[in-house]
Parts: structure tokens; sequence; C-alpha cells
């Protein structure tokens, strides 16, 4: 078997342009979606990320701002800022892109949002909505992940999908919106004991460990669906959790590091962000 390739770049790209229009519907009834990131230190690959979020923004109409703080911002300043943001009718989108740094309490910023406004899907009542199965902002990555599957008309409901990973921002919250789908769940970490016992028994494979090519064909059942959300940097080059050329033998479905489920995160925080200017629905 040779896997078919999920190419999130050009999922992503349809879908900015299907937000074209519906960003239009929305400023002809008065309503400019905007976004506010906020940016604290020089990381590279959180500019980089945090450009592409403009340039996206950009690209389908929703108007944007980057504010840029230095590293020693402290979390009383950050705090501060939030709530202006949390306090401006103009403003309908607020993020702090992570990592943050060291000295500042990453779930105190969080929670700070207004959970109407945390288009990363991140704040606490937000993710009670979402193991609630009710309407709400999704975290990014998993949303994306979602929407891929469904791009290709995977089934999820009835199969066993495995997570390996439990991080707040992708593990624990994919495995949710699998499971809302009606997937069976397993996650593994670290702490796992014989992993391989559980992943060859996957039917969705969803691989975020921080590893480079943690994961290759010894792992993978003949005919899964394998999700890479790793974003490695191995001597100057991108590389995801997945040996890609190992794991694509065996798999239906791979999706590819770069172009694979991360320009989904940001077609994803788009949506969020037109959803968020549009006003939640209370179901
Ligand atoms: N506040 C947030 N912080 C972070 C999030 C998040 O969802 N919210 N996720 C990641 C970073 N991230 C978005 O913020 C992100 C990562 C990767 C990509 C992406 O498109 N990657 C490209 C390759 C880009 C490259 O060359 O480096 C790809 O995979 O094709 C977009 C967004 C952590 N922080």
């Amino acid at each position: 078997m040779t896997g078919t390739i999920i190419n999130g770049k050009e999922l992503a790209q349809e879908l900015r342009q299907n937000m074209k229009g519906e960003v239009l519907q929305l400023k002809e009834r008065g309503v400019t979606p905007h976004l506010s990131v906020i940016l604290i230190g020089d990381n590279p690959a959180s500019k980089s990320y945090v450009n592409g979020k403009k340039k996206a923004s950009d690209e389908v109409g929703i108007s944007s701002e980057v504010i840029e703080l230095p590293a020693e911002t402290t979390e009383e300043k950050l705090l501060h800022l939030i709530d202006d943001l949390n306090k401006n009718h103009a403003v309908h989108g607020i993020l702090v892109q992570l990592p943050m740094p060291e000295h500042i309490r990453e779930q105190q910023v969080i929670e700070a949002i207004d959970p109407s406004k945390d288009v990363d899907g991140f704040h606490p009542i937000n993710i009670g909505r979402m193991m609630t199965g009710k309407d709400t902002l999704l975290p990014c990555t998993p949303f994306g992940i979602i929407t891929m599957l469904k791009s290709k008309n995977i089934d999820i409901a009835g199969k066993h999908a495995v997570v390996i990973g439990r991080s707040n921002i992708v593990g624990k919250p994919v495995g949710q919106l699998l499971l809302n789908e009606n997937a069976t769940v397993t996650y593994c970490h670290s702490k796992t004991a014989d992993l391989k016992e559980h992943t060859k028994k996957a039917d969705i494979l969803i691989v975020a460990v921080g590893k480079a090519h943690a994961v290759n064909e010894d792992f993978i059942k003949d005919g899964a669906v394998v999700i890479d959300v790793g974003i490695n940097r191995v001597d100057g080059s991108l590389t995801g959790d997945v040996d890609f050329d190992s794991a694509k033998k065996k798999a239906a479905y791979i999706t590819p590091v770069p172009r694979g489920v991360g320009p989904m995160t940001i077609a994803m925080l788009l949506k969020n962000t037109i959803k968020a200017a549009e006003g939640l629905s209370d179901n």
C-alpha cells in the first residue's frame, strides 16, 4: 500500500478562498472581523507563525494586528493589555503566541482572554464546551486535523483512534474531538509501556510527540490514516514526528511535513475569527 497524501497547504488555500465570501457577508452587515495577535519576545519560529497569521488574515479580508512585546514584559502588563482588548468592541479575536517566556504563567494569561474572543480555543470555558459537545471556538490544530479527515471522507465513527501525545493544545483536544465524532480513542504518552502494541491497532494514528521520526512503518497497521503533527528542525530542514517514506508504505492516508497539519492550524484560526465576529451560537 502507498498512502494518499493529504495536502494541508492546498486544503487550507481552498478554505481561505471560501472564507473570503463569509468575510464579505460580515462586512455587508457592517462587521469587519479583527484579530489581535500578541507576540512576546523574539523566537524566530514564533515570529514566522505570527507573520503567517497576518498574511492569511490579509488574504481573506480579516483585519489584523501583531502586538510585539519585549521578552521581559511582565505578566501584569500583559494582563492589562488583554483586558483592554477584551473591552474593545472592534476586536473579535485575541491570541497570545505560544510558547510564552518562562516568567509568565501561561494558564493565567489564557484564562484572562474573554472566552468569546479566544480564537485559539484554549480557555477552560471553550474546552469545557468542546468536551460537552457544544458549539464553540475549537483549538486550531485539532480542528484542522478533523477538517482534513472529513475533506477525504475518512470514516471516524466506530474507528480506533490512537493519539500519541497529551499536550493541552494538541493531544488532549484532538482525542476529545475524535471521541465527539464517535471514534474509540486511546491516548499514549511518554510513560506508555509498549507503545507499538497500541499504535499497531490504530485505524487513525495521530502523532504529536515532538521528536523527529519517532514513528515509522513498524508502528503502523496496514491501511491506517497517519496524521503527523510534529514540526522539527533537523540540520536546517523541517521534518515531522513520522518517518514519512517508511510510514507511507503502510498508510492508506498520510499527512506530510511541511504542507500538512501546519497550514491547517492557521486556516482554522481564520475560521474561528470569523465565528467570533459572527457571535457564538448558544446551543
Ligand atoms: N497561540 C498559539 N501558539 C501556538 C500554536 C497555536 O495554535 N496557537 N501552534 C503552534 C505554532 N503555529 C501556530 O501558531 C503554527 C505552526 C506551524 C505552522 C505551519 O504552517 N507550518 C508549516 C511550515 C512552516 C515553516 O517552514 O516553519 C508547515 O507545516 O507546512 C503554522 C502555525 C505553536 N504555538
